[in-house]
Protein backbone atom coordinates (compact mmCIF):
# COMPACT_ATOMS: atom_id res chain seq x y z
CA UNK A 1 0.00 0.00 0.00
CA UNK A 2 1.57 3.05 -0.79
CA UNK A 3 1.46 6.26 1.30
CA UNK A 4 2.76 9.44 1.47
CA UNK A 5 5.50 9.89 4.39
CA UNK A 6 5.79 13.49 6.08
CA UNK A 7 3.37 12.28 8.81
CA UNK A 8 3.67 13.74 12.42
CA UNK A 9 4.28 10.75 13.46
CA UNK A 10 6.31 7.79 11.93
CA UNK A 11 6.51 7.27 8.25
CA UNK A 12 6.43 3.98 7.62
CA UNK A 13 2.99 2.32 8.30
CA UNK A 14 2.47 -0.02 6.15
CA UNK A 15 -1.24 -0.45 6.96
CA UNK A 16 -1.04 -3.86 7.87
CA UNK A 17 -4.51 -4.58 9.06
CA UNK A 18 -5.71 -3.87 5.48
CA UNK A 19 -2.87 -5.61 4.16
CA UNK A 20 -2.40 -5.28 0.23
CA UNK A 21 -5.75 -6.09 -0.94
CA UNK A 22 -9.29 -4.26 -0.01
CA UNK A 23 -12.71 -6.04 0.03
CA UNK A 24 -14.15 -2.73 1.15
CA UNK A 25 -16.10 -0.90 -2.05
CA UNK A 26 -18.76 1.66 -2.35
CA UNK A 27 -20.45 3.46 0.27
CA UNK A 28 -18.80 1.44 2.69
CA UNK A 29 -15.57 2.37 2.25
CA UNK A 30 -16.95 6.03 3.56
CA UNK A 31 -18.38 4.14 6.49
CA UNK A 32 -15.08 2.91 7.30
CA UNK A 33 -13.95 5.13 9.57
CA UNK A 34 -10.08 3.70 9.08
CA UNK A 35 -10.60 4.14 4.91
CA UNK A 36 -12.63 7.11 5.12
CA UNK A 37 -11.16 10.33 3.17
CA UNK A 38 -14.14 12.57 3.20
CA UNK A 39 -13.53 14.95 0.59
CA UNK A 40 -10.02 13.78 0.03
CA UNK A 41 -10.55 10.70 -1.97
CA UNK A 42 -9.58 11.74 -5.65
CA UNK A 43 -11.13 11.10 -8.48
CA UNK A 44 -9.45 8.34 -9.87
CA UNK A 45 -9.78 6.51 -6.16
CA UNK A 46 -13.45 7.82 -6.18
CA UNK A 47 -13.84 5.76 -9.92
CA UNK A 48 -11.79 2.67 -8.40
CA UNK A 49 -13.28 2.24 -5.32
CA UNK A 50 -17.14 2.99 -6.70
CA UNK A 51 -18.03 5.98 -4.47
CA UNK A 52 -17.77 8.40 -7.12
CA UNK A 53 -20.52 10.82 -7.16
CA UNK A 54 -21.29 10.11 -3.73
CA UNK A 55 -19.37 12.90 -2.70
CA UNK A 56 -19.37 16.58 -3.50
CA UNK A 57 -17.32 17.13 -6.78
CA UNK A 58 -14.81 19.30 -4.93
CA UNK A 59 -11.09 17.83 -3.49
CA UNK A 60 -10.71 19.15 0.02
CA UNK A 61 -6.97 17.80 0.75
CA UNK A 62 -6.48 16.83 4.45
CA UNK A 63 -4.32 19.93 5.13
CA UNK A 64 -7.83 21.47 4.05
CA UNK A 65 -9.35 18.91 6.31
CA UNK A 66 -8.04 19.96 9.47
CA UNK A 67 -8.38 23.75 8.48
CA UNK A 68 -12.56 22.93 8.43
CA UNK A 69 -12.33 20.45 11.49
CA UNK A 70 -10.38 23.55 13.53
CA UNK A 71 -13.21 26.14 12.73
CA UNK A 72 -16.06 23.58 13.79
CA UNK A 73 -13.85 22.92 17.21
CA UNK A 74 -13.97 26.84 17.65
CA UNK A 75 -17.31 27.49 16.79
CA UNK A 76 -18.19 25.16 19.73
CA UNK A 77 -18.92 27.41 22.77
CA UNK A 78 -18.20 24.56 25.67
CA UNK A 79 -15.34 22.06 26.06
CA UNK A 80 -18.00 18.72 26.32
CA UNK A 81 -19.99 20.25 23.22
CA UNK A 82 -16.15 20.03 21.40
CA UNK A 83 -15.46 16.09 22.91
CA UNK A 84 -18.69 15.33 21.68
CA UNK A 85 -17.74 16.67 18.12
CA UNK A 86 -14.23 14.88 17.74
CA UNK A 87 -15.30 12.02 19.21
CA UNK A 88 -17.75 11.99 16.14
CA UNK A 89 -14.95 12.74 13.82
CA UNK A 90 -12.82 9.31 15.66
CA UNK A 91 -15.71 7.40 14.74
CA UNK A 92 -16.28 9.08 11.42
CA UNK A 93 -12.55 9.28 10.04
CA UNK A 94 -9.81 7.99 12.33
CA UNK A 95 -6.98 9.63 10.21
CA UNK A 96 -8.22 12.96 10.15
CA UNK A 97 -8.77 12.80 14.34
CA UNK A 98 -5.23 11.72 15.12
CA UNK A 99 -3.99 14.06 12.63
CA UNK A 100 -6.17 17.53 14.34
CA UNK A 101 -4.94 15.77 17.95
CA UNK A 102 -0.98 15.18 16.90
CA UNK A 103 -1.24 18.73 15.54
CA UNK A 104 -3.25 20.92 18.01
CA UNK A 105 -2.03 18.66 20.30
CA UNK A 106 -1.83 21.34 23.65
CA UNK A 107 -5.44 22.09 22.70
CA UNK A 108 -6.81 18.64 22.03
CA UNK A 109 -5.46 16.94 25.34
CA UNK A 110 -7.41 18.54 27.86
CA UNK A 111 -10.53 17.62 25.39
CA UNK A 112 -10.32 14.14 24.92
CA UNK A 113 -8.51 13.55 28.42
CA UNK A 114 -8.66 15.18 31.37
CA UNK A 115 -10.34 17.54 32.65
CA UNK A 116 -12.87 16.93 29.93
CA UNK A 117 -13.14 13.39 29.80
CA UNK A 118 -14.07 13.56 33.61
CA UNK A 119 -17.11 15.48 32.42
CA UNK A 120 -17.82 13.01 29.88
CA UNK A 121 -17.97 10.24 31.86
CA UNK A 122 -20.21 12.00 34.34
CA UNK A 123 -22.48 12.57 31.48
CA UNK A 124 -21.59 9.46 29.53
CA UNK A 125 -25.35 7.92 28.73
CA UNK A 126 -26.56 11.36 27.87
CA UNK A 127 -23.90 12.43 25.27
CA UNK A 128 -23.88 8.18 24.00
CA UNK A 129 -23.97 8.10 20.14
CA UNK A 130 -22.34 5.10 19.08
CA UNK A 131 -20.56 2.22 21.47
CA UNK A 132 -17.15 2.34 21.36
CA UNK A 133 -14.98 -0.41 23.38
CA UNK A 134 -16.16 -3.91 24.65
CA UNK A 135 -18.22 -4.24 27.86
CA UNK A 136 -18.37 -7.41 30.11
CA UNK A 137 -20.38 -7.66 32.85
CA UNK A 138 -20.20 -10.14 35.83
CA UNK A 139 -23.03 -12.13 34.24
CA UNK A 140 -20.69 -12.81 31.38
CA UNK A 141 -18.60 -15.53 33.67
CA UNK A 142 -17.88 -18.23 31.87
CA UNK A 143 -18.77 -16.70 28.29
CA UNK A 144 -15.87 -13.94 28.33
CA UNK A 145 -13.83 -16.02 25.78
CA UNK A 146 -17.09 -15.60 23.34
CA UNK A 147 -17.34 -11.94 24.31
CA UNK A 148 -13.79 -11.09 22.98
CA UNK A 149 -14.05 -12.94 19.57
CA UNK A 150 -17.64 -10.74 18.95
CA UNK A 151 -14.31 -8.02 18.55
CA UNK A 152 -14.18 -7.31 15.07
CA UNK A 153 -10.11 -7.41 14.98
CA UNK A 154 -7.69 -9.95 15.44
CA UNK A 155 -4.91 -8.16 15.61
CA UNK A 156 -5.37 -6.66 19.29
CA UNK A 157 -2.18 -5.33 20.62
CA UNK A 158 -3.04 -2.97 23.50
CA UNK A 159 -6.43 -3.32 26.36
CA UNK A 160 -6.94 -0.73 28.80
CA UNK A 161 -9.36 -1.78 31.11
CA UNK A 162 -11.31 -0.23 33.76
CA UNK A 163 -14.01 -1.64 36.36
CA UNK A 164 -15.03 2.11 36.65
CA UNK A 165 -14.88 2.22 40.16
CA UNK A 166 -12.35 4.96 41.04
CA UNK A 167 -12.52 7.06 37.68
CA UNK A 168 -10.45 10.23 38.07
CA UNK A 169 -10.69 11.63 41.23
CA UNK A 170 -14.81 11.72 40.48
CA UNK A 171 -15.53 8.09 42.02
CA UNK A 172 -17.66 5.23 40.94
CA UNK A 173 -18.72 6.00 38.19
CA UNK A 174 -19.64 2.55 36.76
CA UNK A 175 -20.15 1.70 33.22
CA UNK A 176 -19.92 6.05 32.38
CA UNK A 177 -16.20 5.27 32.98
CA UNK A 178 -15.68 3.65 29.25
CA UNK A 179 -14.59 7.54 28.57
CA UNK A 180 -11.58 6.68 29.75
CA UNK A 181 -10.03 3.53 28.40
CA UNK A 182 -11.39 5.01 24.90
CA UNK A 183 -9.27 8.05 26.03
CA UNK A 184 -6.16 6.31 27.21
CA UNK A 185 -5.98 4.75 23.95
CA UNK A 186 -6.42 7.53 21.87
CA UNK A 187 -3.60 8.96 23.13
CA UNK A 188 -1.51 5.24 22.78
CA UNK A 189 -2.21 6.29 19.12
CA UNK A 190 -2.00 10.14 18.70
CA UNK A 191 1.29 10.47 21.66
CA UNK A 192 2.77 7.33 20.83
CA UNK A 193 1.55 5.86 17.31
CA UNK A 194 0.19 2.71 18.61
CA UNK A 195 -1.98 1.69 15.62
CA UNK A 196 -5.01 2.44 16.30
CA UNK A 197 -6.66 -1.04 15.18
CA UNK A 198 -4.96 -3.30 17.76
CA UNK A 199 -6.61 -1.00 20.85
CA UNK A 200 -9.05 -2.52 22.57
CA UNK A 201 -11.00 0.04 25.38
CA UNK A 202 -12.65 -2.73 27.73
CA UNK A 203 -14.83 -1.92 30.32
CA UNK A 204 -15.59 -4.83 33.14
CA UNK A 205 -18.92 -4.15 34.72
CA UNK A 206 -19.80 -5.53 37.96
CA UNK A 207 -22.52 -2.94 39.00
CA UNK A 208 -21.92 0.51 40.58
CA UNK A 209 -22.80 1.84 44.34
CA UNK A 210 -23.10 5.50 42.71
CA UNK A 211 -26.79 5.71 43.89
CA UNK A 212 -27.02 9.09 41.37
CA UNK A 213 -26.27 5.99 38.40
CA UNK A 214 -28.26 3.40 39.85
CA UNK A 215 -31.36 6.29 39.19
CA UNK A 216 -30.60 7.25 36.19
CA UNK A 217 -32.83 6.79 33.42
CA UNK A 218 -29.99 6.98 31.06
CA UNK A 219 -27.66 5.07 33.00
CA UNK A 220 -25.97 2.45 30.17
CA UNK A 221 -24.50 -0.40 32.76
CA UNK A 222 -25.91 -2.69 35.03
CA UNK A 223 -27.89 -1.39 37.34
CA UNK A 224 -27.25 -3.12 40.81
CA UNK A 225 -24.63 -2.86 43.74
CA UNK A 226 -20.89 -3.45 42.83
CA UNK A 227 -20.27 -7.43 42.96
CA UNK A 228 -17.60 -7.59 45.72
CA UNK A 229 -17.64 -11.42 46.32
CA UNK A 230 -15.32 -13.99 45.02
CA UNK A 231 -17.31 -13.77 41.59
CA UNK A 232 -15.09 -10.35 41.17
CA UNK A 233 -11.92 -12.23 41.23
CA UNK A 234 -13.05 -14.95 38.84
CA UNK A 235 -14.42 -13.12 36.28
CA UNK A 236 -10.89 -11.02 36.26
CA UNK A 237 -9.19 -14.48 36.24
CA UNK A 238 -11.26 -15.30 33.17
CA UNK A 239 -10.62 -12.17 31.31
CA UNK A 240 -6.95 -12.23 31.95
CA UNK A 241 -7.13 -15.87 30.48
CA UNK A 242 -9.38 -15.56 27.84
CA UNK A 243 -7.61 -12.02 26.15
CA UNK A 244 -4.05 -14.07 26.28
CA UNK A 245 -6.25 -16.97 24.55
CA UNK A 246 -7.90 -14.91 21.87
CA UNK A 247 -5.23 -12.51 21.43
CA UNK A 248 -1.35 -14.08 22.27
CA UNK A 249 0.72 -13.49 25.55
CA UNK A 250 2.10 -10.54 24.92
CA UNK A 251 -1.33 -8.53 24.48
CA UNK A 252 -0.51 -5.50 26.81
CA UNK A 253 -3.04 -4.65 29.46
CA UNK A 254 -3.17 -1.65 31.15
CA UNK A 255 -5.50 -1.37 34.43
CA UNK A 256 -6.90 1.61 35.12
CA UNK A 257 -9.19 3.49 37.49
CA UNK A 258 -10.22 0.30 39.62
CA UNK A 259 -10.65 1.19 43.23
CA UNK A 260 -7.86 1.18 45.97
CA UNK A 261 -9.11 -2.25 46.87
CA UNK A 262 -8.93 -4.48 43.76
CA UNK A 263 -5.73 -2.27 42.38
CA UNK A 264 -3.11 -3.43 44.10
CA UNK A 265 -4.04 -7.02 44.77
CA UNK A 266 -4.61 -7.29 41.16
CA UNK A 267 -1.20 -5.47 40.15
CA UNK A 268 0.37 -8.21 42.51
CA UNK A 269 -1.29 -10.96 41.32
CA UNK A 270 -0.71 -10.79 37.94
CA UNK A 271 2.29 -8.77 36.99
CA UNK A 272 4.69 -11.60 36.93
CA UNK A 273 2.37 -13.63 34.53
CA UNK A 274 1.12 -11.02 31.91
CA UNK A 275 2.24 -8.06 29.97
CA UNK A 276 0.63 -5.91 32.35
CA UNK A 277 0.91 -2.84 34.63
CA UNK A 278 -1.65 -0.55 37.08
CA UNK A 279 -1.37 2.88 35.16
CA UNK A 280 -2.72 4.83 38.44
CA UNK A 281 0.43 3.20 40.45
CA UNK A 282 3.26 2.80 38.39
CA UNK A 283 2.35 5.12 35.60
CA UNK A 284 1.75 8.21 37.98
CA UNK A 285 4.89 7.24 39.78
CA UNK A 286 7.17 7.23 36.78
CA UNK A 287 5.72 10.80 35.55
CA UNK A 288 6.31 12.13 39.37
CA UNK A 289 9.02 11.47 40.12
CA UNK A 290 10.59 12.18 36.67
CA UNK A 291 9.15 16.10 37.51
CA UNK A 292 10.54 15.72 40.87
CA UNK A 293 14.36 14.72 39.09
CA UNK A 294 13.81 17.49 37.08
CA UNK A 295 13.11 19.73 39.95
CA UNK A 296 16.18 19.31 41.53
CA UNK A 297 17.88 21.62 38.41
CA UNK A 298 15.63 24.44 39.64
CA UNK A 299 15.89 23.55 43.64
CA UNK A 300 19.58 22.95 43.51
CA UNK A 301 19.35 20.30 46.14
CA UNK A 302 20.34 16.23 45.61
CA UNK A 303 17.49 14.22 45.97
CA UNK A 304 18.63 12.60 49.29
CA UNK A 305 18.56 16.29 50.45
CA UNK A 306 14.80 16.36 50.14
CA UNK A 307 11.80 15.51 52.54
CA UNK A 308 8.66 14.57 50.89
CA UNK A 309 4.86 14.96 52.51
CA UNK A 310 2.20 13.06 50.56
CA UNK A 311 -1.46 13.93 50.97
CA UNK A 312 -3.31 10.78 50.09
CA UNK A 313 -1.78 7.61 50.65
CA UNK A 314 -3.59 5.64 47.88
CA UNK A 315 -2.66 3.99 44.11
CA UNK A 316 -0.80 6.96 42.86
CA UNK A 317 0.95 8.04 46.56
CA UNK A 318 1.73 4.72 47.22
CA UNK A 319 3.40 3.95 43.62
CA UNK A 320 5.02 7.06 43.39
CA UNK A 321 6.65 6.99 46.98
CA UNK A 322 7.66 3.25 46.01
CA UNK A 323 9.70 4.55 43.21
CA UNK A 324 10.71 7.37 45.26
CA UNK A 325 12.63 5.06 47.87
CA UNK A 326 14.17 3.03 44.23
CA UNK A 327 15.23 6.31 42.85
CA UNK A 328 16.70 7.43 46.12
CA UNK A 329 18.30 4.01 46.86
CA UNK A 330 20.30 4.57 43.53
CA UNK A 331 21.31 7.58 44.69
CA UNK A 332 22.98 5.64 47.34
CA UNK A 333 20.60 5.51 50.67
CA UNK A 334 19.44 2.64 52.28
CA UNK A 335 16.04 1.23 51.89
CA UNK A 336 15.36 2.42 55.80
CA UNK A 337 17.25 5.49 55.10
CA UNK A 338 14.80 6.35 51.92
CA UNK A 339 11.93 5.89 53.53
CA UNK A 340 12.64 8.22 56.60
CA UNK A 341 12.25 10.85 53.80
CA UNK A 342 8.43 9.90 52.96
CA UNK A 343 5.66 11.33 55.09
CA UNK A 344 1.71 10.09 54.15
CA UNK A 345 -1.09 11.73 55.00
CA UNK A 346 -3.98 8.89 54.75
CA UNK A 347 -7.72 10.30 55.69
CA UNK A 348 -7.30 9.42 59.05
CA UNK A 349 -4.17 11.60 59.19
CA UNK A 350 -0.41 11.03 59.36
CA UNK A 351 0.19 7.70 58.78
CA UNK A 352 2.73 6.23 61.70
CA UNK A 353 3.41 3.08 63.69
CA UNK A 354 0.72 1.54 65.51
CA UNK A 355 -1.96 4.25 64.63
CA UNK A 356 -4.63 4.60 67.46
CA UNK A 357 -7.01 5.39 64.30
CA UNK A 358 -5.96 2.29 62.68
CA UNK A 359 -6.26 1.73 58.64
CA UNK A 360 -2.96 0.79 58.23
CA UNK A 361 -2.83 -1.69 54.90
CA UNK A 362 0.51 -3.58 54.40
CA UNK A 363 1.62 -1.09 51.66
CA UNK A 364 0.90 2.19 53.73
CA UNK A 365 2.71 0.39 56.77
CA UNK A 366 6.26 0.41 54.94
CA UNK A 367 6.13 4.11 54.98
CA UNK A 368 4.62 4.80 58.76
CA UNK A 369 6.77 6.87 60.48
CA UNK A 370 8.09 6.74 64.46
CA UNK A 371 6.15 10.12 65.40
CA UNK A 372 2.68 10.69 67.16
CA UNK A 373 0.08 10.98 65.45
CA UNK A 374 -1.03 14.12 63.35
CA UNK A 375 -5.01 14.91 62.10
CA UNK A 376 -4.03 17.71 59.91
CA UNK A 377 -2.35 18.01 56.77
CA UNK A 378 -1.35 21.61 57.72
CA UNK A 379 -0.21 20.96 61.22
CA UNK A 380 1.96 17.58 59.25
CA UNK A 381 3.25 19.89 56.87
CA UNK A 382 4.44 22.82 59.76
CA UNK A 383 5.92 19.88 61.90
CA UNK A 384 7.62 18.09 59.44
CA UNK A 385 8.92 20.94 56.98
CA UNK A 386 9.16 19.63 53.65
CA UNK A 387 10.69 20.20 50.56
CA UNK A 388 7.88 19.03 48.60
CA UNK A 389 4.17 18.29 48.97
CA UNK A 390 2.68 16.02 46.07
CA UNK A 391 -1.54 16.09 46.22
CA UNK A 392 -3.11 12.45 45.23
CA UNK A 393 -6.39 12.37 47.22
CA UNK A 394 -9.01 14.00 45.28
CA UNK A 395 -9.20 16.91 47.97
CA UNK A 396 -9.69 19.74 46.05
CA UNK A 397 -8.16 23.01 48.17
CA UNK A 398 -6.31 20.88 50.64
CA UNK A 399 -3.43 23.04 49.94
CA UNK A 400 -4.52 26.00 51.39
CA UNK A 401 -3.14 29.27 51.91
CA UNK A 402 -1.06 28.47 55.50
CA UNK A 403 0.14 25.34 54.05
CA UNK A 404 1.59 26.86 50.84
CA UNK A 405 2.68 30.30 53.11
CA UNK A 406 4.44 27.50 55.25
CA UNK A 407 6.39 25.84 52.20
CA UNK A 408 7.67 29.20 50.99
CA UNK A 409 9.14 30.05 54.44
CA UNK A 410 10.51 26.67 54.73
CA UNK A 411 12.35 26.08 51.32
CA UNK A 412 13.82 28.86 48.55
CA UNK A 413 11.78 26.67 45.89
CA UNK A 414 9.37 24.34 47.55
CA UNK A 415 7.76 21.74 45.49
CA UNK A 416 4.35 21.65 44.98
CA UNK A 417 2.66 19.01 43.33
CA UNK A 418 -0.93 18.94 43.22
CA UNK A 419 -1.68 15.81 40.62
CA UNK A 420 -5.20 15.36 41.34
CA UNK A 421 -7.71 14.85 38.14
CA UNK A 422 -9.92 16.45 37.05
CA UNK A 423 -9.07 20.37 37.73
CA UNK A 424 -11.72 20.95 40.23
CA UNK A 425 -9.86 18.26 42.37
CA UNK A 426 -6.49 19.57 42.11
CA UNK A 427 -4.99 20.77 45.76
CA UNK A 428 -4.35 23.99 44.85
CA UNK A 429 -4.28 26.10 41.40
CA UNK A 430 -1.48 26.98 39.42
CA UNK A 431 -2.80 30.95 40.80
CA UNK A 432 -3.01 29.89 44.00
CA UNK A 433 0.97 28.32 44.04
CA UNK A 434 2.66 30.87 42.55
CA UNK A 435 1.12 33.72 43.44
CA UNK A 436 0.75 32.70 47.81
CA UNK A 437 4.12 31.89 47.00
CA UNK A 438 5.59 34.84 45.37
CA UNK A 439 6.83 32.79 42.49
CA UNK A 440 9.15 30.34 44.80
CA UNK A 441 6.66 27.94 43.61
CA UNK A 442 8.23 24.68 41.56
CA UNK A 443 4.65 23.85 40.90
CA UNK A 444 3.14 20.96 38.32
CA UNK A 445 -0.48 19.24 38.38
CA UNK A 446 -2.18 16.63 37.09
CA UNK A 447 -4.92 18.56 34.94
CA UNK A 448 -3.26 21.28 33.18
CA UNK A 449 -3.34 25.02 34.24
CA UNK A 450 -2.62 28.49 32.00
CA UNK A 451 0.48 30.03 32.91
CA UNK A 452 0.34 32.53 35.73
CA UNK A 453 2.54 35.92 36.22
CA UNK A 454 3.65 37.02 39.33
CA UNK A 455 6.01 40.05 39.94
CA UNK A 456 6.70 40.10 36.26
CA UNK A 457 7.52 37.04 35.79
CA UNK A 458 5.55 34.31 33.72
CA UNK A 459 5.15 30.60 35.39
CA UNK A 460 4.10 27.83 32.99
CA UNK A 461 3.29 24.97 35.12
CA UNK A 462 3.96 21.44 34.18
CA UNK A 463 1.52 18.52 33.59
CA UNK A 464 2.88 15.78 35.99
CA UNK A 465 0.24 13.06 34.09
CA UNK A 466 0.72 9.45 33.77
CA UNK A 467 0.36 10.20 29.77
CA UNK A 468 3.80 11.23 29.40
CA UNK A 469 4.72 7.57 30.32
CA UNK A 470 2.10 5.26 29.48
CA UNK A 471 2.08 5.61 25.73
CA UNK A 472 5.81 5.08 25.36
CA UNK A 473 6.10 2.02 27.47
CA UNK A 474 2.84 0.82 25.89
CA UNK A 475 4.67 1.29 22.40
CA UNK A 476 8.03 -0.66 23.40
CA UNK A 477 6.09 -3.40 25.06
CA UNK A 478 4.27 -3.89 22.09
CA UNK A 479 6.49 -3.65 19.31
CA UNK A 480 9.56 -5.45 21.40
CA UNK A 481 7.40 -8.54 22.59
CA UNK A 482 7.97 -7.43 26.44
CA UNK A 483 5.88 -10.03 28.32
CA UNK A 484 6.24 -8.89 31.41
CA UNK A 485 7.07 -5.02 32.90
CA UNK A 486 9.48 -4.46 35.80
CA UNK A 487 9.41 -1.65 38.20
CA UNK A 488 12.73 -0.71 36.98
CA UNK A 489 11.11 -0.06 33.60
CA UNK A 490 9.26 3.28 35.23
CA UNK A 491 12.47 3.90 37.01
CA UNK A 492 13.94 4.46 33.81
CA UNK A 493 11.32 5.85 32.20
CA UNK A 494 11.58 8.54 34.64
CA UNK A 495 14.81 9.23 34.52
CA UNK A 496 14.62 9.46 30.31
CA UNK A 497 11.74 12.08 31.22
CA UNK A 498 13.39 14.33 34.04
CA UNK A 499 16.47 14.42 31.20
CA UNK A 500 14.08 15.30 28.46
CA UNK A 501 13.32 18.95 30.47
CA UNK A 502 15.73 21.76 28.70
CA UNK A 503 17.32 24.39 30.44
CA UNK A 504 14.37 26.92 28.67
CA UNK A 505 11.89 24.82 30.09
CA UNK A 506 13.55 25.11 33.54
CA UNK A 507 13.77 28.98 33.37
CA UNK A 508 9.52 29.15 32.35
CA UNK A 509 9.09 26.97 35.62
CA UNK A 510 8.52 23.84 33.71
CA UNK A 511 9.40 20.56 35.29
CA UNK A 512 8.22 18.45 32.35
CA UNK A 513 8.38 19.25 28.45
CA UNK A 514 5.95 21.35 27.39
CA UNK A 515 3.10 19.48 25.89
CA UNK A 516 3.72 20.03 22.34
CA UNK A 517 6.48 18.46 22.63
CA UNK A 518 4.65 15.51 24.05
CA UNK A 519 4.65 13.62 20.90
CA UNK A 520 8.25 13.44 20.35
CA UNK A 521 9.19 12.57 24.34
CA UNK A 522 6.75 9.65 23.81
CA UNK A 523 8.90 8.30 21.23
CA UNK A 524 12.27 9.02 22.93
CA UNK A 525 11.14 7.16 26.02
CA UNK A 526 9.97 4.07 23.84
CA UNK A 527 13.30 4.59 22.63
CA UNK A 528 15.26 4.57 25.58
CA UNK A 529 12.66 1.86 27.03
CA UNK A 530 13.24 -0.29 24.07
CA UNK A 531 17.24 0.19 24.78
CA UNK A 532 16.84 -0.97 28.23
CA UNK A 533 14.52 -3.96 27.33
CA UNK A 534 17.07 -5.31 25.12
CA UNK A 535 20.05 -4.79 27.76
CA UNK A 536 18.06 -6.68 30.50
CA UNK A 537 17.03 -9.56 28.39
CA UNK A 538 13.48 -8.17 28.74
CA UNK A 539 12.47 -8.10 24.97
CA UNK A 540 11.15 -11.25 23.63
CA UNK A 541 11.53 -9.88 19.71
CA UNK A 542 14.66 -11.64 18.24
CA UNK A 543 17.39 -10.97 16.44
CA UNK A 544 17.62 -7.52 18.19
CA UNK A 545 16.82 -4.98 15.55
CA UNK A 546 20.08 -3.29 14.63
CA UNK A 547 18.36 0.59 14.98
CA UNK A 548 16.00 0.91 17.89
CA UNK A 549 15.48 4.17 16.87
CA UNK A 550 14.10 3.20 13.52
CA UNK A 551 12.86 0.14 14.69
CA UNK A 552 10.36 2.00 16.95
CA UNK A 553 9.74 4.60 14.06
CA UNK A 554 8.77 2.21 11.84
CA UNK A 555 6.22 0.52 13.51
CA UNK A 556 4.51 4.61 14.62
CA UNK A 557 0.89 5.20 12.91
CA UNK A 558 0.90 7.58 10.54
CA UNK A 559 -1.39 10.03 10.26
CA UNK A 560 -1.40 10.89 6.45
CA UNK A 561 -4.52 9.94 4.48
CA UNK A 562 -3.07 6.16 2.20
CA UNK A 563 -3.36 6.51 -1.42
CA UNK A 564 -5.42 3.55 -3.05
CA UNK A 565 -4.42 2.27 -5.87
CA UNK A 566 -6.57 -0.32 -8.29
CA UNK A 567 -4.00 -3.13 -7.52
CA UNK A 568 -5.90 -3.04 -4.25
CA UNK A 569 -8.75 -4.71 -5.70
CA UNK A 570 -6.76 -7.18 -8.32
CA UNK A 571 -6.26 -10.38 -6.71
CA UNK A 572 -6.39 -13.51 -8.51
CA UNK A 573 -10.88 -14.57 -9.30
CA UNK A 574 -11.01 -10.61 -8.56
CA UNK A 575 -10.48 -8.25 -11.05
CA UNK A 576 -11.94 -4.35 -11.16
N1 LIG B 1 -1.70 13.10 37.75
C1 LIG B 1 -1.81 11.82 37.46
O1 LIG B 1 -1.20 11.29 36.52
C2 LIG B 1 -2.69 10.97 38.31
C3 LIG B 1 -3.54 11.51 39.22
N2 LIG B 1 -4.32 10.71 39.99
C4 LIG B 1 -5.29 11.37 40.85
O2 LIG B 1 -4.99 11.13 42.21
C5 LIG B 1 -6.19 11.10 42.94
C6 LIG B 1 -6.19 9.86 43.82
O3 LIG B 1 -6.08 8.72 43.03
P1 LIG B 1 -5.69 7.32 43.70
O4 LIG B 1 -4.46 7.44 44.50
O5 LIG B 1 -5.68 6.33 42.62
O6 LIG B 1 -6.96 7.07 44.64
P2 LIG B 1 -7.10 6.09 45.86
O7 LIG B 1 -8.55 5.96 46.10
O8 LIG B 1 -6.28 4.88 45.67
O9 LIG B 1 -6.46 6.93 47.07
C7 LIG B 1 -6.99 8.08 47.57
C8 LIG B 1 -6.23 8.42 48.83
O10 LIG B 1 -6.68 9.68 49.30
C9 LIG B 1 -6.85 9.57 50.70
N3 LIG B 1 -7.76 10.58 51.22
C10 LIG B 1 -9.09 10.67 51.07
N4 LIG B 1 -9.56 11.73 51.74
C11 LIG B 1 -8.50 12.31 52.35
C12 LIG B 1 -8.33 13.43 53.18
N5 LIG B 1 -9.35 14.19 53.54
N6 LIG B 1 -7.09 13.74 53.60
C13 LIG B 1 -6.03 12.97 53.26
N7 LIG B 1 -6.13 11.90 52.46
C14 LIG B 1 -7.35 11.58 52.01
C15 LIG B 1 -7.37 8.18 50.91
O11 LIG B 1 -7.23 7.83 52.27
P3 LIG B 1 -7.58 6.38 52.85
O12 LIG B 1 -6.45 5.50 52.37
O13 LIG B 1 -7.56 6.60 54.31
O14 LIG B 1 -8.90 6.02 52.29
C16 LIG B 1 -6.47 7.42 49.96
O15 LIG B 1 -5.26 7.10 50.57
C17 LIG B 1 -7.31 11.18 41.93
O16 LIG B 1 -7.79 12.50 41.87
C18 LIG B 1 -6.68 10.83 40.63
O17 LIG B 1 -7.27 11.49 39.53
C19 LIG B 1 -4.27 9.35 39.92
C20 LIG B 1 -3.45 8.75 39.02
C21 LIG B 1 -2.64 9.53 38.10
C1 LIG C 1 -4.39 10.51 35.09
C2 LIG C 1 -5.03 9.35 35.69
O1 LIG C 1 -4.73 8.23 35.33
C3 LIG C 1 -5.99 9.54 36.74
O2 LIG C 1 -6.21 10.66 37.19
O3 LIG C 1 -6.57 8.54 37.15
MG1 LIG D 1 -6.15 6.80 35.94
Amino acid sequence: MAEKSSSAIGSTEKGRHYANRLKVRGIDVMRDPHLNKGMGFTLKERQIMGIHGLLPPALLDQDGQVYQVMQNFHRWENNLDRYIYLMSLQDRNEKLFYRVITEHVELMMPIIYTPTVGLACQKYGMIFRKPRGLYITIHDIGHVYEILCNWPVDEVKAIVVTDGERILGLGDLGAYGMGIPVGKLSLYTALAGVQPHTCLPITIDVGTNNETLLNDPLYIGLKQKRERGPAYDQLIEEFMKAVVRRYGENVLIQFEDFGNNNAFRLLEKYRNKYCTFNDDIQGTAAVAVAGILASLNITKKKLSENKFVFQGAGEASIGIAKLLVMALMKSGLSKEEAVKRIWMVDSKGLIVKNRPAGGLTDHKEEFAQTHAPIDKLEDVVSTVKPTAIIGAAAQPQAFNEKILTDMAKFNERPIIFALSNPTSKAECTAEQAYTITKGKAVFASGSPFQPVTVGGKTFHPGQGNNAYIFPGIGLTAIVCDIRTIPEEIFLESAEVLSKLVEKSDLEEGRVYPPLSKIVEVSTTIAIKVAEYAYKNNLAYRHPKPDNLDTFIRSHQYSVDYQTFEPELYEWPGHKL
